[in-house]
């Protein structure tokens, strides 16, 4: 049977991020999947342009909708947006005792937008934290979650492991906005030991939606029943692949290439789309 994931995020309209970047990557992943969508944003690659929210019924009819019927195998959420949102996704996912739950903390695009109200911060802390499996914060949202100041490796670590001490089992800290280095280093803290994952850094500007794909990849490695370590690894190849063989659209910050990770399993140029 195949295997199905569940994303509850906001819609990209240039589709380089949130809900479409996440069904992009579940698909080349050989996984079923679904979507719950949170808000509805005006985006390019220039920049976000318009936010509108789902209303809050809408999104309790399509948790619903999947909790009555479709089962996921794993879940993850992105822009939540507000409090409100916040409370009834983790109210349904209780509920329905949806497992593998992957929180990337969405709270910024990359062009200054926000995405998630600062004051539901705390929200995310106290409802969605404890129930995830993996959480995934970049380093400013790590910054906004820990309230602390993250600059050194030592200073990281301890982040991850306030976050894990909120009770998510797994913290991933993306280290893609450090650039003082040659190097990308994501930190994995699994409340014993910390983990290093260095990758080299692409010079690109074409890095929208790098954070979604990320995490939407470890949730499809989740819902196939591989390990979390297993599923990061994964993920990181796919991210890597997917910046390094960068399609080059549109004028700003282009998206991700979410063809990229198959295209190598499968010998395809992913210039020339042959093999
Ligand atoms: N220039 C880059 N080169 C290689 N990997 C990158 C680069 N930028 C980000 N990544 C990787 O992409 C993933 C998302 O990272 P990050 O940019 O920190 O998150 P976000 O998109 O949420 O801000 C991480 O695994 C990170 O290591
Ligand atoms: C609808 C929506 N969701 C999430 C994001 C943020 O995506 P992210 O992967 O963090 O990449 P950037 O936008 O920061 O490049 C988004 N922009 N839109």
């Amino acid at each position: 049977m195949i295997s199905k994931a569940l994303t509850i995020a906001g819609s990209d309209s240039g589709g380089g991020a949130g809900i479409q970047a996440d069904l992009k990557t579940f698909q080349e992943l050989s996984v079923y999947g679904m979507s719950v969508l949170t808000a509805v944003t005006a985006q390019n690659t220039l920049g976000v342009q318009g936010v509108y929210p789902v209303t809050l019924e809408a999104i309790n009819q399509q948790l619903d909708s999947i909790g009555l019927d479709l089962q996921p195998d794993a879940v993850k959420t992105g822009m939540l947006f507000n409090s409100d949102i916040i409370r009834i996704v983790a109210d349904k996912i209780k509920y329905y005792g949806w497992s593998n739950l992957v929180i990337d903390p969405v709270m910024v695009a990359k062009g200054g937008s926000t995405l998630l109200l600062q004051v539901a911060v705390q929200s995310l802390i106290s409802h969605l934290l404890p129930l995830a499996l993996v959480t995934t914060p970049n380093i400013p949202e790590a910054e906004m979650i820990t309230k602390m100041t993250i600059s050194t490796i030592e200073e990281r670590k301890k982040a991850a492991k306030i976050i894990h001490g909120m009770g998510s089992k797994y913290v991933v800290l993306k280290g893609g906005h450090d650039t003082s280095t040659t190097a990308v280093t994501d930190l994995l803290y699994d409340g014993h030991e910390y983990t290093l994952l260095e990758s080299s850094r692409i010079q690109t500007r074409h890095t929208h939606g790098t954070g979604c794909t990320y995490s939407a990849a470890v949730t499809a490695e989740l819902a196939k029943g591989k390990s979390v370590a297993e599923a990061i690894q994964t993920a990181k190849a796919f991210i890597q692949a997917a910046i390094e063989d960068e399609l080059g659209i549109g004028a700003g910050h282009g998206p991700t290439n979410h063809f990229a990770y198959q295209n190598r399993l499968r010998g395809i140029n992913s210039a020339t789309n042959e093999q």
